[in-house]
């Protein structure tokens, strides 16, 4: 049974017994928000990231999820993308094509990848006025607290550093405001090229879902979520920077993740 609070201001907090329960959950949270968004404006728009989240994402190409959510009405993006060719085993896209969008009948069409053929300050121009040309044609919904893409879900792992999609402690991607895509040349996480999402993006989805597991978050999961003592302040800690600011937050992680959690307790 997983533990679940809600923080006054960080969002809906989930910790789940292990990762086989966390990823049901998960998965029955994503085909709960796909139904709805589908039932509200006809298309569900999903946005991935890269690592262990695709993975944790699997059992949607199992029954009962692979025949019960509407494929045909979604629209995929990446909250940020590596800068590779789309058959490297770095590339975001490689990783979802083969875990997950090959298996079930997403149009091909409604792929939104970034251009593999070109620099990452190109492929971030590219894909943002790709995202502006789906929202003229209100496939994505606008936003209406702020001139941003309104993702139905966007689904951002966490590193150990407290870094969200491309987002890392300290850089300059970080304070991006006018434009909804950037690039990076100097990741601190290899490759070192890379596009994302900025911050106000993120922040202006209807749900955004902040997976993270194992010991090595445990910290920075305390940094991102709890009432922080003077000497913990992080303000440029990706993850804390995460405040939909009309939409839904929740933390989906594991007991080694969040077990450095104000007041974490489990019912064994
Ligand atoms: O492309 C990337 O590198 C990711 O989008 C990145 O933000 C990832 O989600 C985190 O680093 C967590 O990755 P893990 O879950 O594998 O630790």
């Amino acid at each position: 049974m997983a533990l679940t609070w809600t923080h006054k201001d960080r969002g809906e907090i989930r910790v789940h017994e292990n990762l086989e329960e966390l990823s049901i959950d998960l998965v029955d949270y994503i085909a709960e928000i796909s139904e709805a968004s589908i039932k509200e404006h006809g298309v569900f728009c999903i946005v991935l990231s890269g690592g262990s989240l695709i993975n944790l994402m699997g059992k949607l190409v199992e029954p009962p999820y692979n025949k019960i959510v509407d494929w045909a009405k979604w629209y995929v993006f990446w909250a940020d993308e590596r800068v590779v060719g789309k058959n490297h085993d770095d590339s975001n896209y490689k990783l979802a094509k083969d875990t997950l969008l090959s298996k079930v009948n997403v149009f091909p069409r409604h792929i939104c990848s970034i251009n593999d053929t070109v620099s990452a300050e190109d492929a971030a121009t590219e894909y943002e006025f790709a995202i502006r040309q789906m929202v003229k044609t209100r496939t994505v919904i606008a936003s209406e607290n702020s001139d941003c893409p309104r993702f139905d879900l966007i689904l951002l792992g966490m590193g150990s550093d407290g870094h969200v999609a491309s987002l890392f402690p300290n850089h300059p991607a970080l304070e991006v405001k006018d434009d909804w895509v950037t690039f990076l040349t100097d990741s601190p996480k290899l490759p070192p090229e890379r596009i994302t999402f900025t911050l106000p993006v993120i922040n202006s989805a209807a749900s955004v879902v902040v997976v993270a597991t194992g010991e090595s978050k445990a910290n920075a999961v305390h940094l991102a979520i709890d009432d922080l003592t003077s000497l913990e302040t992080s303000p440029s800690l990706p993850a804390r920077l995460v405040q939909p600011s009309s939409g839904n937050l929740i933390w989906f992680m594991d007991k080694p993740a969040g077990s450095k959690l104000d007041g974490f307790k489990f019912s064994e």
